[in-house]
This record gives structure tokens, C-alpha cells and sequence, in this order.
């Protein structure tokens, strides 16, 4: 039993002796107090006899007539408490003496009893009365009265208040421990919603925090180890949007089931919020030469995710990134042990998902690099220290620029040259992106509607601008854009947005519909990275796009491996009516082969690396058609 149940015992069984010792000293002061008030009511009833007898037998006393005198005592008979009485003359002498039963003949009373008027005995009351005629003493009436009567019906109540004292004691006992039931399963009630998650019945991170320190504290007193796994499901996000959260809840059900299957009873496995999963792992020793066994569960449990999950008549397949830290080796507390899972875990997503990362200081130095670019990317657009540089797009069969993509510069004061590559990510995550992404639109429309008064637009047909996923998620994203041309005065004809294939397909919907909201707005849409997000026709029939980008993965490795990826994009666009834009295009090779295979549009180092508006201004000016040569 534990120990505040132990207590919880003791301090009921406390109240109910205290209650009882109490209820037994009420009980005897009342039963003392009835004794003496029945005492006292007999006392007050043989002085009222003995009187009655004392004005009856003063002739038998004056005569000193003895039948007289015993025929008024004999009419106590009817008293059942009376045990004997004796009528006495002046002198003391017995004139008569009526006694129940058999017992011995009292002698006269003495000064004592005379002066009191009555005596107490241990059961026995003597009530004396001078009888007097003329105000002379003629004699003297003593009855006694025995208490054994007084003594039964004594019993009797004092059974009867015992037994009130015990019944009470017992609806106490009752209620008591129905109340002490009442609350440990309130109590029970609360110890469970507080540490146990509720849609996986899993510990919650309430009790995570309350268990890992625990294990440290075992592995300091073996000299064993602690695996800290964070296991982040990957997508998650995608199944809540697109099926519902009941949808999501069941499938964190079936996550959680499947992660109990598969992993040791006495491994402890916390779901500490969303879709994070946190598992305390206390390895046995390891031989050398054996594979780490905090490593073998992370396989563990990939393996066991990577089995399509049946969740309310759809088949989904969910994959996760974990990270791992072992105590003590990668830290020495509880905190610095989550912290390091959690870097880890943000590397194994980093590195695609689907896969886990243990823990290594060089990702704490990564880490706090990334916290001093966020720092400093914070402040980039208040000190203008970014820039737009224009990439053209060439059409292959006019050699013609017909579109320029925007894409962002930072020169950061403390950082130097960072490329987009590893900045757009972290403003992503921070949602520094919004107000970047913002300012990325209003530059590239207003340079773009510089251009057209400047008349350079004549082959030019639409600046592109990347969309990140959380400005797709943005729910002011439309009222922006509409707002952004409005103040720069830009056709939206003139405007494309690229949004990359992953993206789109993280929140098919909720991406619909934004890209109807756009086409209807009169903005040409197309799909950058395109081959590497897993889209099917059927959801690209759904979609009101312009074009398709084939990623750059690909164009690298035309002619060779990519060939064929890049022909079937080519063939499918060109089937939904789609132009297509090859990007990365850096050699006359790639360019032969990409026009060979009917692409459309062509952008790369081949024809000119992103460059500043001023000098794309420039090329523009000189309205070469000679692109499809080199620039
Ligand atoms: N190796 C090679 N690379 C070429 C060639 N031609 C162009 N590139 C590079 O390929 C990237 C094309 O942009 P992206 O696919 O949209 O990929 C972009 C885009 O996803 C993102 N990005 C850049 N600017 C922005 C922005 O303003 N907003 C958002 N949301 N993302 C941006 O960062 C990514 C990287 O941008 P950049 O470093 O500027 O890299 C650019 C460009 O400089 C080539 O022939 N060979």
C-alpha cells in the first residue's frame, strides 16, 4: 500500500477512535446523570410515602398500637422499590416494621440520618420522618428503599445508549469511509488526467518530467545509461488539415499502439503534445562490437511505422524523424538531455525525415549558429540589408526572355553572404517569412511595373516570385496580394507566383483553394522543384496551374539518369496543357537535349546567373533576342 493511502488509513481510523472515546464519555456523564436524577426522583417519592405513613400512624404511635401501625405500613406493599419500613416511638423503640421478603430488622435512625432527612447507601435510600402531633415528637418513619430496580432500569438505558453510540459510530465509520473512497477516486481522477494523455492514454509530459529524472537517478546508481528518444511524426500537420482532427486522433491512437507493440515493457513512452513522442530507453550493457541498443530501437520503431496506417477508410503511410541523446554522454541533466534529443531530431528532419539522428555537439554548434542567423535576420529588413536578384527565363524557340524570377539576397553586416538556401528555411520556422515575403512582393511588383513604364515589357510576360508554405497558410495572403498591385499599379497578369510541389501537396484543400482565389485573380501560377513532391495527375488536373518547373535535381542530370524524369514531365505537362520551365540549366548539352524533348522555357547559369535589377535592366535594354545563345 502506499504511503499517503497508509496515512490516509490511519488518520480515518484515528477520527473514528477519537469519535468513539468521545461518544463513550457522553455516554457515561449522561447515564451518571440519569442515575442520579432517577436516584433523586425515588428519594423525593419515599419522602412523600414516608410522610403519608407518618400522618397515618400518629394514633397507632399515641396508642402505641401495634396493628394500627402495621396496617398503614402494609399499604406499602404496593411500592415495588420499598424494601422495608418501621415505624419507631419517641424513644426508639420499634412500634411496627413492614419488610419485603426476608431481611433483617433495622435499628432506629440515628442523629445523622434524622438531621438529613435521608441517606444514601451503595443500594440502598433511607428517607426518615418525625412524625409530631402538638408539635411534640411522637415518633419516627423510616423506609428503605432498594436501588436494584433503579439498577435495571439503568442497564437498560445504558444498553440503549451504548447501542445509539455504536450504531452512530458505525454510520460514521460508513460515511467516513465512503467519503475517503469518494475521494481517492477523485483523487485517482485527478492523478490520471494530469499525467495521462487523453486521446493515447499514453504518460503526458507532465509525467514524462516527472519519470526521466527518475531513470537518470537509476542510471547514476548502476553507472548505466538513459536513451532520450524525440520522435516527430512527419506530415502530421497534412493528415489533421486535409481529414479532420477526430481523423488525426485516431491515427495518434493507432501511433501509440503500435509504439507499446513494438517497444519493451519497461521502455517508457510519453506522448508530450501534437504529434511529438518522447521514449526513455535504459539500455542493458552493450558488448563491444554489439550495435548501440538506443540506435536498435529508433530502427525499431521505423520499421514499425513504415506499415500503412487504416484510418477511417483512408490508407495512410506515416514516416517520423527521431532524435536520440544518451545520458550521461551527451548531457548531464534532464533539460540539457531534451534539448539535445531535440537538436537531433530537428537534424533527422532536417535530413529529409523519415529517418533518425543521435545526438552530436557539432549539431549544438549548428544549432547555435542558426539562433545567431535568426538573430540577425530579425533585423535584415530594417536594415535593408536585403536585395532581389532577377534570374531571366529564356523561351527556347524565340530566344526571348519572357519571364525573370526574383530571388532573395542577404549580405548580413555580422554574417556576411548567406545564401537563401539556409535563411528562407529558418524565416519559414520563425514566421519572419511573412513580413519577408511581403517585401519580396512589393519590390519584384514594383520593379516589374518600373520596367513596364519604361517600356521593357514588350517580350517580358511575368515576374516570378517563390511562395513559401507558411505564407500559403496565411489567411491574409490574398488581401495583400491584391493590395500590393493595387499600390504599384501592376497588371496581375504580370505577377507569377511558384510554389513548390511539396508544399502544395502538404495541404491539397486549403491550397486549392487559394489557388483558385488566385487564378481569379488573373495571376499565373506555376509549380517549382516539380518531381520531387510526389503529386499525382490526378491531383494536377485539380489544380488551376500555368506550369510546371522541373527541378534542378533532374536538369543535372540530363543527358544521362535524368532523361527520363524530364521527358514524362515534359510529356505530362504538355497533356494538361501546361508549359514547362527547366531550371539549372548549365551546359549546351542540357539545353540540346531539354529542346529536343519539347521543353518550353529555360532558366540557368547557361544564359545568366541572377543578377541586380540595375543591370538586368540593362540586358533588357539592349532587347537581345540572342538569349539562346550564351549571355
Ligand atoms: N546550381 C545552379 N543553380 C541555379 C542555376 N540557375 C539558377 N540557380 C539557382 O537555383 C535557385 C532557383 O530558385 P528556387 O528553385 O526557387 O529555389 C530558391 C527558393 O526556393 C528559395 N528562395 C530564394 N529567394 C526566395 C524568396 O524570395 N522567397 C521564397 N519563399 N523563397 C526564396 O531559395 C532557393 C534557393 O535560391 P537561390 O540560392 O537564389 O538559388 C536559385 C538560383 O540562384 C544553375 O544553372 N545552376
Amino acid at each position: 500500500m502506499s504511503a499517503p493511502r497508509l496515512l490516509g488509513k490511519k488518520l480515518a481510523l484515528t477520527t473514528i477512535l477519537t469519535a468513539a472515546a468521545a461518544l463513550f464519555v457522553a455516554s457515561l456523564a449522561l447515564i451518571v446523570f440519569q442515575f442520579l436524577s432517577m436516584r433523586g426522583v425515588l428519594a423525593d417519592d419515599l419522602r412523600v410515602q414516608a410522610q403519608i405513613v407518618g400522618n397515618n400512624s400518629s394514633a397507632a404511635l399515641l396508642f402505641n398500637d401495634v396493628k394500627a401501625g402495621e396496617e398503614t405500613l402494609a399499604g406499602l406493599a404496593v411500592s415495588p422499590s420499598v424494601d422495608s419500613a418501621s415505624i419507631f416511638d419517641a424513644r426508639g423503640v420499634l412500634l411496627a416494621h413492614y419488610q419485603r421478603g426476608t431481611g433483617a430488622q433495622p435499628a432506629a435512625p440515628d442523629g445523622a440520618l434524622l438531621d438529613a432527612g435521608y441517606r444514601y447507601g451503595p443500594d440502598v435510600v433511607e428517607v426518615v420522618h418525625v412524625v409530631r402531633v402538638n408539635q411534640q415528637r411522637v415518633g419516627v418513619v423510616l423506609i428503605r428503599a432498594t436501588l436494584e430496580q433503579l439498577f435495571a432500569r439503568l442497564l437498560t438505558y445504558a444498553g440503549l445508549t451504548l447501542a445509539v453510540a455504536l450504531a452512530s459510530l458505525a454510520l460514521a465509520y460508513a460515511l467516513v469511509s465512503s467519503m475517503r473512497r469518494a475521494v481517492r477516486r477523485a483523487e485517482e481522477h485527478l492523478h490520471h488526467l494530469a499525467h495521462v494523455d487523453s486521446v493515447t492514454a499514453l504518460p503526458n509530459r507532465h509525467e514524462y518530467n516527472e519519470r526521466l529524472p527518475f531513470a537518470l537517478e537509476r542510471a547514476d546508481r548502476a553507472e548505466g545509461e538513459v536513451g532520450l528518444l524525440l520522435l516527430d511524426l512527419d506530415n502530421f500537420k497534412v493528415v489533421n488539415d486535409t481529414l479532420g482532427h477526430d481523423s488525426g486522433d485516431h491515427l495518434l491512437k493507432l501511433v501509440a499502439a503500435r509504439l507499446v507493440h513494438t517497444l519493451r515493457e519497461n521502455d517508457i513512452i510519453c506522448r508530450i503534445g501534437g504529434d511529438e513522442f518522447v521514449i526513455i530507453v535504459e539500455p542493458r550493457e552493450t558488448a563491444a562490437g554489439e550495435p548501440d541498443e538506443v540506435d536498435e530501437v529508433a530502427r525499431k520503431i521505423l520499421a514499425a511505422l513504415a506499415a500503412p496506417f487504416q484510418v477511417e477508410g483512408h490508407q495512410l503511410h506515416m514516416s517520423a524523424s527521431i532524435g536520440v541523446a544518451v545520458y550521461p554522454r551527451d548531457a548531464l541533466d534532464a533539460r540539457t538531455l531534451m534539448r539535445s534529443a531535440d537538436t537531433a531530431m530537428y537534424h533527422a528532419k532536417a535530413k529529409g525525415k523519415n529517418g533518425f539522428q543521435a545526438f552530436q555537439p557539432a549539431m549544438e554548434q549548428r544549432a547555435q549558429k542558426r539562433l545567431k542567423l535568426e538573430a540577425n535576420l530579425r533585423r535584415a529588413l530594417d536594415l535593408g540589408e536585403l536585395e532581389l536578384h532577377y534570374q531571366p527565363q529564356i523561351d527556347v524557340r524565340s530566344g526571348r526572355v519572357v519571364g525573370v524570377e526574383a530571388l532573395t539576397r542577404w549580405h548580413c553586416r555580422e554574417l556576411g553572404h548567406v545564401s537563401p538556401a539556409e535563411f528562407i528555411p529558418v524565416a519559414e520556422e520563425t514566421g519572419i517569412i511573412v513580413a519577408l515575403g511581403g517585401w519580396v512582393l512589393r519590390t519584384a511588383c514594383r520593379q516589374a511595373a518600373a520596367w513596364r513604364d519604361q517600356g521593357l515589357l514588350d517580350t517580358l510576360v511575368h515576374v516570378a516570385v517563390n511562395l513559401s508554405a507558411r505564407q500559403t497558410r496565411d489567411g491574409a495572403l490574398m488581401d495583400e496580394i491584391r493590395a500590393i498591385l493595387d499600390e504599384t499599379a501592376l497588371p496581375a497578369s504580370l505577377l507569377e507566383l511558384e510554389i513548390t510541389e511539396g508544399v502544395l501537396m502538404e495541404n491539397v484543400n486549403a491550397n486549392l483553394d487559394l489557388l483558385h482565389g488566385l487564378q481569379a485573380a488573373g495571376i499565373h501560377l506555376s509549380i517549382d522543384d516539380f518531381g520531387t513532391g510526389y503529386s499525382s495527375m490526378a491531383y494536377l488536373k485539380r489544380f488551376p496551374i500555368d506550369q510546371l518547373k522541373i527541378d534542378r535535381s533532374f536538369v543535372h542530370d540530363v543527358p544521362g539518369d535524368g532523361e527520363a524524369i524530364a521527358t514524362a514531365i515534359i510529356a505530362m505537362a504538355h497533356s494538361l496543357q501546361l508549359s514547362v520551365v527547366a531550371e539549372g540549366v548549365e551546359t549546351l548539352a542540357q539545353l540540346d537535349f531539354l529542346r529536343q524533348a519539347g521543353c518550353d522555357i529555360m532558366q540557368g547559369y547557361y544564359f545568366a546567373r541572377p543578377m541586380p535589377a540595375a543591370q538586368l535592366t540593362a540586358l533588357l535594354r539592349e532587347k537581345r533576342s540572342s538569349w539562346g545563345e550564351r549571355a
